[in-house]
């Protein structure tokens, strides 16, 4: 796989001003994401991976405050006016979202939602946003096209409605295309369905994909790389491969474990609030592994293919 990246998150920290209070919600995040490939986010709920998400797309609320570089085209994303930001949300970084039935509008035809999409960014006439809409139904199996472009949402099965709002994101045929969860609440044929589409459309469009999930099996299926968040950090990044068969950091470890096939051992302890984190490491209250050392910054130490943060790994 070619490693250029298409878009490198530099330092970047976030916080929420409350009642005068500052939410730690990420914090040194350090992260290239590389040309056509999958990359998961994995973390348990509240560990940061859709205020991640929603920096890169600055959908932030206004009670934020964001520092560090996102650069994407040679330009820190986090910087430029919401004017030009609005030339790359939606056209070259796109978003697949959650729900279909909060984000599909019930009035409009799914055909013309998709051709919008097109037409909003691309300069193309009416025809060919069409026949590209017709390609996208037919690559998604939600056919037959030519029918299904004039229906509206409420003619479509869950799965199709799924499927076409994959259709919208990969519409503009993005640099990147973003994913909240795609697998959230679905059975294991609508899974393995999502699998399959994701997969369809990344080489269609040759799009790079951010997959956020906490489905662990899902993300072993698809992913290249994966980079696991605890409160608000990555602490470790590896190749999908090597993850699942060695994980690093005893988080990750435990994360594994945790897992249905492997006997569901839990993770012993709370999950840190974000208003009360341990010193030093934010695991270490949790981790079997602890020394004294962990209750200071764990330092990064890259390891072949992989980056973990933690004194485990610290062999002067
Ligand atoms: N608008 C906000 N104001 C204050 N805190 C927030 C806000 N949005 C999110 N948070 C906090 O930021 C942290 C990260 O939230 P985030 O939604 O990124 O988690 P997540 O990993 O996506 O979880 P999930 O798997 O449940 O979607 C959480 O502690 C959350 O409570
Ligand atoms: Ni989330």
């Amino acid at each position: 796989m070619s490693q250029k990246n298409i878009l490198s998150i530099k330092n970047l920290a976030v916080q929420f001003l409350l009642d005068k209070k500052r939410i730690r919600a990420l914090s040194s995040i350090n992260l290239s994401i590389y040309k056509r490939e999958i990359l998961g986010i994995i973390g348990e709920s509240g560990s940061g991976k859709s205020i991640l998400a929603l920096s890169i797309l600055k959908l932030l609320p206004s009670n934020t405050e964001i520092k560090g570089e996102i650069l994407f085209d040679q330009k820190n994303l986090i910087n430029l006016s919401e004017k030009k930001l609005s030339k790359i949300r939606g056209k070259k970084i796109a978003w697949i979202p959650q729900n279909p039935d909060n984000s599909l509008n019930p009035l409009l035809q799914i055909g013309k939602q998709i051709s919008e999409s097109i037409k909003l960014h691309h300069k193309i006439s009416y025809k060919q946003a069409r026949n590209t809409t017709l390609a996208l139904l037919e690559l998604l199996q939600i056919t037959p096209a030519r029918q299904r472009i004039n229906q509206y949402p409420f003619q479509y099965s869950g799965g199709m409605k799924q499927r076409a709002l994959v259709a919208i994101g990969a519409a503009t045929f993005p640099q990147l295309l973003i994913a909240d969860e795609p697998t959230k609440g679905l059975d294991i044929v609508r899974k393995r369905e999502t699998l399959y589409f994701l997969k369809k459309i990344k080489s269609a469009t040759n799009a790079s994909i951010l997959l956020i999930t906490h489905d662990l099996k899902f993300a072993e299926k698809i992913c290249n790389r994966v980079a696991i968040m605890y409160c608000g950090e990555i602490i470790e990044i590896s190749p999908a491969s090597l993850f699942f068969n060695k994980p690093l950091h005893p988080y990750s470890i435990a994360l594994l474990q945790a897992l249905p096939a492997q006997g569901l051992q839990n993770i012993p302890g709370p999950l840190p609030h974000p208003l009360s984190l341990p010193k030093g490491c934010n695991f270490s209250p949790r981790c079997k592994f602890f020394t004294d050392k962990c209750l200071t910054q764990p330092p990064i130490i890259k390891i072949k293919n992989s980056y973990v943060k933690c004194w485990l790994y610290d062999n002067p």
